[in-house]
């Protein structure tokens, strides 16, 4: 299982990963697009890296924004797999 980061870690990935803040044992990010069906396509990019990291945002959906949360679930809190699949999010457009 993957170890729960130490809050000087957390620390130290967030200043490396603008647009994430962090809320208690949670990541978030949280993103506009032009109207819904950008939105989804946003999403729709989401489900590859996901599935190849075993990993799994939740994620809500509102018209065109949307908000991506991170944790780990099995660890209970933020693991180095949120901040790794943080990253990878934030390169897709
Ligand atoms: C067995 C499977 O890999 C685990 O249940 C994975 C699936 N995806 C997951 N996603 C997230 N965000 N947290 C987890 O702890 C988690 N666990």
């Amino acid at each position: 299982m993957a170890q729960l980061l130490s809050e000087e870690e957390i620390q130290q990935q967030l200043n490396n990963l603008p647009g994430w803040t962090r809320e208690g044992a949670k990541l978030q990010c949280n993103r506009k697009f032009k109207d819904f069906v950008q939105a989804i396509e946003f999403v729709n990019k989401l489900v590859e890296p996901a599935e190849s990291a075993g990993h799994h945002p939740d994620i809500e959906i509102s018209y065109n924004k949307v908000k991506i949360i991170l944790t780990t679930h099995d660890a209970g809190g933020l693991t180095k797999k949120d901040f790794d699949l943080a990253k990878v999010i934030s390169q897709i457009s």
